[in-house]
Order: C-alpha cells, then sequence, then structure tokens
C-alpha cells in the first residue's frame, strides 16, 4: 500500500499502528456491546416465543414487523446510517428469532 503524509505533517508508521490500533480498540468494544446487547435481545424473544407456543400464538407478527422496520428506519435516517441496512439487519435478526419460534412451537405439539 502506498504510504501518504497527512496534511498536518508527516507521521511515522509507528504513529499510524498506534492510532489504527486504538481506533480498533473502540471497534471492539463496539463489537463487544453489540453481542451482549444481541444476546440480550434474544434472551427476551425466547420469553415471547415460549408465550406464544403457549397460547398458540403465530410466530410472525408481520404489523409489529412493520412498525419495528419503520421505526428503525427513522431511528437510522436520524444517526446517519443507510435506512437500507438497518431494515435488512432487523429483517436478518428477526428471521432468526421465527426460527426460534418455530422450534419452540414444534417443541410444545
Ligand atoms: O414481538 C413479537 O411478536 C416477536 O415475536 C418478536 C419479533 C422480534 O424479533 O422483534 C419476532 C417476530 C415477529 O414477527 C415480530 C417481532
Amino acid at each position: 500500500m502506498e504510504s501518504q503524509a497527512p496534511a498536518g505533517g508527516f507521521d511515522s508508521n509507528a504513529d499510524v499502528y498506534e492510532r489504527l490500533e486504538s481506533i480498533r480498540q473502540s471497534i471492539d468494544n463496539i463489537d463487544a456491546a453489540v453481542i451482549h446487547m444481541l444476546a440480550e435481545r434474544f434472551k427476551f424473544t425466547q420469553t415471547v416465543g415460549r408465550l406464544k407456543a403457549e397460547y398458540g400464538l403465530p410466530p410472525a407478527d408481520l404489523d409489529r414487523e412493520a412498525r419495528q422496520i419503520k421505526r428503525l428506519r427513522g431511528l437510522a435516517e436520524e444517526s446517519h446510517l443507510d435506512p437500507a441496512f438497518a431494515e435488512k439487519f432487523l429483517n436478518f435478526i428477526i428471521a432468526e428469532v421465527i426460527h426460534h419460534h418455530e422450534r419452540l412451537a414444534a417443541d410444545a405439539e
């Protein structure tokens, strides 16, 4: 890779790697937070899945999903995150949740 001197002056390779390492530590902290948040979310959705299985409710609730997507797209826009990405990410998580719900419903039969 070609090296480029920044506008403010010349940084040694060691400085650049130090900065990169520091930014990566923050990225690692955020990735850890995302995993912890997802684990908590799945704990709650498992509780929802058990409730749905017990009372014979359908695993998916498309009206609820439409409201969640609308809300998350709005939050993404406010945060300068691509709303299409936010929607894809939520759909990816919900698809996994629905698999879990279906398994719980099958076990309850
Ligand atoms: O709220 C529910 O009814 C859920 O089952 C949770 C959840 C979700 O993961 O947010 C998953 C599936 C539904 O289609 C809607 C939402």
